[in-house]
């Protein structure tokens, strides 16, 4: 492994069944990168982060989190980790603010309403939202709390599971500055998505997923928008 990568899969292979879900994957992301992990359904994205989250165990290969065993040390790696699934839950009764510190807080941080404040604004939530319910919060809205609780946590890497599903255009564009503001602190950040047009902006390299395999991989900087469409017609397209 690098000395400085802040996650490291190497060769990783995992079964159900007798079928393999990945097989040999091997992914490395260093500090601020934002990589996007594309595939068509069933193509294996969700247990990938599921195996970097410990809550799977590879049949083969290693995982690396922040220089921590995430195999042999899935706890440990965890608190390294912060992870947006889809709907990001929120305590319904609680403020922006409350959520903040006590989701903090089980993550071990005690931060006052300051330091609350001032996260939530890093992660770009409105100030007059900061001291609403969160029962009324937007799916966008939840996301940029969520980006607090990681930023509050001081993790290391930001797992995102298809972060654009159901965001408008003005959230998903709020949510790709959220990222940028994780990746400038130097937080990786790791999307799993089928949603290449959108993620292109915002993710550094792309990886295409399929049947398990990483079939292609490209800096999504160099990529034009003809070669963007036949990556999408000859790879993720059913
Ligand atoms: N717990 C499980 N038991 C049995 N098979 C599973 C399990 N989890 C995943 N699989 C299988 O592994 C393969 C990869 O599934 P996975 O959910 O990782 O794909 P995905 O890329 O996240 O798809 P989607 O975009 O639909 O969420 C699929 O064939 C799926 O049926």
């Amino acid at each position: 492994m690098m000395p400085d990568s802040v996650l490291d899969l190497d060769a990783v292979s995992i079964a159900f069944n007798g079928n393999l879900a990945l097989d040999g994957l091997s992914l490395r992301l260093q500090p601020g990168e934002v990589y996007a992990l594309l595939g068509p359904n069933g193509a294996g994205k969700t247990t990938t982060l599921n195996l970097i989250l410990g809550f799977l165990s590879p049949d083969r290969g290693s995982i690396t989190i922040d220089g921590i065993d995430g195999v042999a040390n899935p706890i440990g790696a965890r608190t390294r980790i912060a992870y947006l699934p889809e709907t990001v839950m929120l305590h319904p009764a609680l403020t922006a603010i409350e959520n903040l510190e006590y989701f903090a807080l089980l993550a071990g941080r005690r931060i006052d309403a300051g330091t609350a404040r001032g996260l939530l604004a890093d992660a770009g939530l409105q100030g007059e939202a900061h001291d609403r319910r969160a029962a009324g919060f937007s799916k966008g809205m939840r996301q940029k709390v969520g980006v607090a609780i990681a930023l509050a946590k001081d993790a290391r890497l930001l797992l995102l599971d298809e972060p654009t599903s159901g965001l408008d255009a003005g959230a998903a564009n709020d949510l790709s500055q959220v990222i940028r503001a994780a990746s400038a602190r130097g937080i990786a950040v790791l999307m799993a998505t089928h949603d290449l047009f959108r993620v292109k902006h915002v993710a550094h390299r792309l990886g295409i997923l399929r049947g398990g395999v990483l079939v292609d991989e490209r800096d999504a900087a160099t990529i034009g928008p003809v070669e963007l469409e036949q990556l999408y017609l000859e790879k993720l397209a059913a």
